[in-house]
């Protein structure tokens, strides 16, 4: 198929001024991460299929490589580059190792509330703890980052993205499900379903979910194994600290969250159904086999455009044909954007300028 301006579905070109407000809510997402000591790390577009597979399930849009002949792919999220890129590059730097990226990423399918495919991902990730002052710090960066690119109305989504798994191997009873099955019923909160299986003890984790405060009184009534219970009490201080951002808990919420561990979490903001974050605490893997401890977020930057976020009012003006070119680089030097005419006649309203510069002054178009 060959029609001019046609792209394949869930693909778009960014144009002006939407392609500039991309650029600089990167810039600011980056800046605020390094500002907080995360330095760049800028891994390729496409890896080995095997790297980038290793921790993620998601599909990936795969080819084989003419000059290799093995099969590459293209990069889904970034996260995983970045494990990779700890364990192995920058393994003899000490821990915690702090990073941060920005870059673009591509899915095989978008979703219901997203559904392009290719998106921008800004994060950061801190490689060597897991641990509650870590994900404190991750979370309030991720916040921090957001706010400051003008998002308002936040609000954080905590989960539990292995908790189900971890009940089931402290001993809560299936019943006769499997721990998919378990799983997916919860998904579905099908209540009914758990019972007639025998998975009762699983029931009251649909019930607590909510409001940060209320989810955890709620989960603490149930008959918790220790370590769980200590993950409860790193959520609810976690939660506590967020001030003045509204916090829920879904324990058992696990969609998109393929390679977290004991906590997961998604940022929502003023204006967006769809999540403008994703984060939480996962292992990478190390070549010798062992796993490094870490936790991280991305942050969709499409979505903050499409929230209007990110244009810049710059005033533009139009220089006459003829004018000298230290005029032209004062009014750029005073925040200016020069529009050059290349004849006399051309307008400024043609090339989108609000002022014209007419014997030395700047003058309403
Ligand atoms: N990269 C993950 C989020 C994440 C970053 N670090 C840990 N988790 C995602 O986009 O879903």
């Amino acid at each position: 198929m060959n029609i001019p301006g046609l792209l394949p579905e869930g693909l778009r070109d960014s144009l002006p001024p939407q392609a500039q407000a991309l650029a600089s809510l990167v810039r600011t997402l980056t800046d605020v991460c390094g500002a907080h000591g995360y330095e760049r790390v800028a891994p390729p577009l496409i890896e080995y299929e095997s790297s980038l597979a290793s921790g993620s399930s998601r599909e990936r849009l795969r080819f084989t490589d003419p000059v290799s002949q093995q099969t590459l792919a293209l990069r889904s999220d970034i996260t995983g580059q970045v494990g990779r890129i700890a364990v192995t590059r920058l393994a003899q730097q000490a821990r915690p190792l702090r990073l941060m990226y920005a870059g673009q990423v591509l899915r095989v399918r978008g979703d219901q509330l997203s559904p392009e495919r290719e998106r921008t991902q800004a994060g950061a990730e801190l490689i060597g703890s897991d641990g509650p002052a870590a994900a404190a710090e991750l979370l309030q960066l991720a916040i921090a980052a957001l706010a400051t690119a003008g998002v308002t109305g936040l609000s954080v989504d905590l989960t539990m993205p292995t908790l189900v798994a971890d009940l089931a191997a402290a001993g809560w009873p299936l019943g006769r499900a499997s721990l998919a099955q378990v799983q997916a019923l919860l998904d579905g909160k099908d209540v009914g379903a758990l019972k007639s299986l025998g998975a009762d003890a699983f029931v009251p984790l649909i019930a607590a979910a909510g409001p940060a405060p209320a989810a955890i009184i709620a989960l603490r009534q149930l008959d918790l194994p220790d370590a769980i219970l200590a993950r409860l009490d790193a959520i609810a201080a976690l939660a506590a600290g967020l001030d003045g951002v509204a916090v829920t808990l879904d324990p058992t919420e696990r969609h998109g969250f393929e390679y977290q561990t004991w906590l997961g979490f998604s940022l929502f903001g003023a204006g967006l159904a769809a999540e403008l974050g994703r984060g939480g605490a996962y292992l990478v893997p190390r070549p010798d086999g062992t796993q490094e401890p870490a936790i991280g977020f991305s942050l969709y930057v499409d979505g903050l455009v499409d929230l209007g976020l990110g244009v810049e009012l710059q005033r533009r003006i139009l220089l006459p044909l003829g004018t000298p070119a230290a005029e032209a680089a004062a009014l750029r030097g005073e925040g200016w954007i020069t529009v050059a005419a290349l004849d006399a006649e051309t307008g400024a309203a043609a090339l989108h300028c609000s002022h014209i510069w007419q014997s030395g002054q700047a003058v309403p178009a």
